[in-house]
C-alpha cells in the first residue's frame, strides 16, 4: 500500500520561509497562487502582459514579467501551457535560476520528454494536482482539497521532498491525500488518464450515446439530459462512494442494465485500444506528435476544436444551460481565469 500524506503529519512548512513565483495565471496558476497566499505563503505571480496579468493584479498579487519573477523567487512553479514551457524556460527562467533554487512543475511532460533540461544545482520536483485548476481553487475555498502527486527529479539541496510536501499542503492537497511518484509515472498515467478515460474516452462515450439516441429519433434535449447532464450527478455519487455508492442510489433495473450492457459497450476491444494509447504515451510517440503539431501552429487541433464546438450536443447544451442559473453562475465565475483558446 502506497504511503499517502495528510495535513496533520505535514508540520514542516519549509516553503513558508521562501518566496514562490507562480509562473502563469491560468487554470492551475490562479488556483496555486491564491491557495498558497491563503495558506500564508509568500507568493508573486510571473506572467506576460495581458488578461492573466490584469487578473492577478486584481486578485491582489505583485505581478512581474516571468524573468523578473524568476529572479526574485527561491521557488519557481511553472504553470504555463506544456507546449510553451520549453521556450519560456530557456529565455526567461533558466537565466535567472541560482544554485539552491527550486524549479517546479505540475506535470512532468517537459522534463520527462527532455524538452526542459534543468541545471544540476537546483531542486527539481513536481506537485501535480489530480484535478482541474478551477476545482483546486473551488474545493480549497470550501475547506476541501484535490489530491496531488509529488515527485523529486533532482535534489540539489537535500530538502526537495520537504519543500514539495510543503507546497502540496499549501495548495490544499494534503486535505485529500498526497502521494509520491516519479516524473515518468506521473507523466504517463496523467496522459493516459486524460486521453483514454477522463477527457477523450468520456467525451467520445457521451457523444456516442447522444448520437445513438438522436439518430434513432429521440429528442436532442432528452438525449442531452440523459447522456451529459446526468453524468455529473452519477459521477458525484462515484466520487463520494465509489461504484458501490453510485449503485446504491440507482434503481436495481439500472444496476442490472449496468452489469449486462456496460461490458458490451466497453468491451475487450476498448481495452486493446487503451493499451495502444498507453504504448504511444510510453514510447514518446504521442509527445512527438503534440510537439510537431504545435511547431506547425496546430492545424489539426484547430480544425477538430471547431468541429467539436459545433457538435449538436453543444448547441442543445448551451440552450438548456441558459435556463439553469445555478450551473451558469459557476461557469461565469471561473471563466475569468480561463484564458484558453
Ligand atoms: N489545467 C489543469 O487543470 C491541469 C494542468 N496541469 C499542468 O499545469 C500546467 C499549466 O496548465 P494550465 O493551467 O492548463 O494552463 P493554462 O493554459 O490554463 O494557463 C496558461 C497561463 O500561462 C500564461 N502564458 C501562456 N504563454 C505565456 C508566455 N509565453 N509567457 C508568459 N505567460 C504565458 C497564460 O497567460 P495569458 O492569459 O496571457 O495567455 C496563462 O496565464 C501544465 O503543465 C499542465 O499540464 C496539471 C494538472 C491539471
Ligand atoms: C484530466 C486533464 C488534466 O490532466 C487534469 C485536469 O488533471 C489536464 O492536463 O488538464
Ligand atoms: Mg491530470
Ligand atoms: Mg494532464
Amino acid at each position: 500500500m502506497a504511503k499517502v500524506y495528510y495535513e496533520n503529519e505535514l508540520t514542516n512548512d519549509v516553503l513558508k520561509n521562501k518566496k514562490v513565483a507562480v509562473v502563469g495565471y491560468g487554470s492551475q496558476g490562479h488556483a496555486h497562487a491564491l491557495n498558497l497566499k491563503d495558506s500564508g505563503y509568500d507568493v508573486v505571480v510571473g506572467v506576460r502582459e495581458g488578461r492573466s496579468f490584469e487578473e492577478a493584479v486584481k486578485d491582489g498579487f505583485d505581478v512581474y514579467p516571468v524573468r523578473e519573477a524568476a529572479r526574485i523567487a527561491d521557488v519557481v512553479m511553472v504553470l504555463l501551457p506544456d507546449e510553451r514551457q520549453p521556450e519560456v524556460y530557456k529565455n526567461e527562467i533558466l537565466p535567472e535560476l541560482s544554485a539552491g533554487n527550486a524549479l517546479v512543475f505540475a506535470h512532468g511532460f517537459n522534463v520527462h520528454y527532455h524538452q526542459v533540461v534543468p541545471p544540476q544545482d537546483v531542486d527539481v520536483f513536481l506537485v501535480a494536482p489530480k484535478g482541474p485548476g478551477h476545482l483546486v481553487r473551488r474545493t480549497f475555498e470550501a475547506g476541501e482539497g484535490v489530491p496531488a502527486l509529488f515527485a523529486v527529479y533532482q535534489d540539489a539541496t537535500g530538502t526537495a521532498r520537504e519543500t514539495a510536501l510543503s507546497y502540496a499542503k499549501g495548495i490544499g492537497s494534503a486535505r485529500a491525500g498526497v502521494l509520491e511518484t516519479s516524473f515518468q509515472e506521473e507523466t504517463e498515467t496523467d496522459l493516459f488518464g486524460e486521453q483514454a478515460v477522463l477527457c477523450g474516452g468520456l467525451s467520445s462515450l457521451v457523444k456516442a450515446g447522444f448520437e445513438t439516441l438522436t439518430e434513432a429519433g429521440y429528442q436532442p434535449e432528452v438525449a442531452y439530459f440523459e447522456c451529459l447532464h446526468e453524468l455529473k450527478l452519477i459521477v458525484d455519487l462515484m466520487y463520494e462512494g465509489g461504484l458501490e455508492g453510485m449503485r446504491y442510489s440507482i434503481s436495481d433495473t439500472a444496476q442490472w442494465g449496468d452489469f449486462q450492457s456496460g461490458p458490451r459497450v466497453i468491451d475487450e476491444r476498448v481495452k486493446e485500444s487503451m493499451k495502444e494509447v498507453l504504448k504511444d504515451v510510453q514510447s514518446g510517440e504521442f509527445a512527438k506528435g503534440w510537439i510537431l503539431e504545435n511547431q506547425a501552429n496546430r492545424p489539426v487541433f484547430h480544425v477538430v476544436n471547431n468541429r467539436e464546438k459545433n457538435h449538436p450536443i453543444e448547441k442543445v447544451g448551451r440552450e438548456l444551460r441558459e435556463m439553469m442559473p445555478f450551473v451558469k453562475a459557476k461557469q461565469k465565475k471561473e471563466a475569468v481565469a480561463s484564458a484558453k483558446n
